[in-house]
């Protein structure tokens, strides 16, 4: 069965006066997927989100979220889409609880329609680790607290689009990770599109399927980590210990070096470790040859 993509976009561009940030973009989102979207400060990821949001009106480009144009979508459409923005609104003197339960309100009418009643408050403050702070006032919250409450507003409608700008700014090591088991579930369970923006690209690595890298406002690569790695080969670090004593080599093509080496009898192999070229080595590499261009 041919299903209708959740995004597509074809030939979007966008200037800001006579600077041109988008020069004709093109890529689809299909159900389920986790994409993550990066590129260098000011690549125009946050441009390219906010399009899709229908919060810009772009110069040119044919856009279609959930089978409508963004610019003239209504709320119907607005409710099957979660948003977590750059930058944070201030709800300040807002309870986290009650301000959960008004933004759940704003979905019920359109429950009917889209099939998928919003999240029960206690339940969602569980999912992003703020059980304990139903009764505190949104400014008493810690930077990292306040990013997982984004998380939660972006959730509440349990929407079948997500778009997340950057969403673990602040959070430490273990709401990182409950954040990257959220998404999974999102994507597993639910079938929830998941569009990220990010600068960890060892979050990128874990949780997005795929990879979009925009530069210079042109997309310079689209597939999954192990494709992207393809693109652009560097060496993977080979380590072992050769009779107790510790040796290090590397190798583009890892495989027959570490064949040859289990096959020594000469010598006794033990720890060997392959660390395989990470994301953030093809990202350095494939922006270092756009700008080489
Ligand atoms: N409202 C605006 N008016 C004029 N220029 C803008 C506006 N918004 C963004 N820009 C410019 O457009 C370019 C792309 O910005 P954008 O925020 O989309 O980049 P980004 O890839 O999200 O960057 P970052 O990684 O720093 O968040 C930047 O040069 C920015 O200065």
């Amino acid at each position: 069965m041919v299903t209708a993509p959740v995004v597509e976009v074809h030939g979007l561009r966008m200037r800001y006066g006579a600077r041109t940030v988008l020069d004709g973009i093109d890529f689809r989102l299909d159900r389920g997927e986790v994409v993550a979207l990066l590129g260098p400060n000011g690549a125009g990821k946050t441009t390219t989100i906010e399009v899709l949001e229908g919060f810009r009106r772009p110069d040119a480009g044919e856009i279609r979220v959930l089978g409508e144009a963004p610019e003239t979508a209504g709320d119907a459409w607005r409710a099957r889409i979660g948003v977590v923005l750059q930058s944070w609104r201030d709800h300040a003197r807002w309870r986290v609880g009650p301000l959960l339960e008004q933004f759940a309100t704003l979905y019920l009418p359109y429950a009917a329609s889209t099939g998928r009643q919003p999240h029960d408050v206690a339940e969602l403050l569980d999912l992003v680790g703020l059980s304990g702070h139903r009764g505190a006032l949104v400014r008493s919250l810690s930077g990292g607290q306040r990013r997982r409450l984004d998380v939660a507003i972006g959730l509440i409608g349990r929407p079948e689009l997500l778009f997340l700008d950057e969403p673990t700014t602040g959070f430490d090591p273990v709401a990182r990770h409950e954040f990257h088991e959220l998404i999974h579930a999102l994507s597993d369970f639910d079938d929830t599109t998941v569009l990220l923006t990010t600068h960890d690209l060892a979050e990128a690595e874990k949780i997005a399927g795929r990879i979009l890298i925009l530069d210079r406002g042109v997309i310079v690569a689209d597939g999954s980590p192990a494709e992207l790695a393809r693109a652009v080969p560097s060496a993977s670090e080979i380590s072992w210990r050769e009779d107790g004593v510790r040796q290090v080599h590397s190798a583009v093509d890892a495989e027959p070096f570490v064949r040859e080496l289990l096959a020594r009898t000469d010598v006794t192999v033990t720890e060997l470790v392959v660390r395989a070229q990470t994301l953030e080595e093809t990202y350095l590499a494939m922006i270092a040859k756009e700008d080489a261009r």
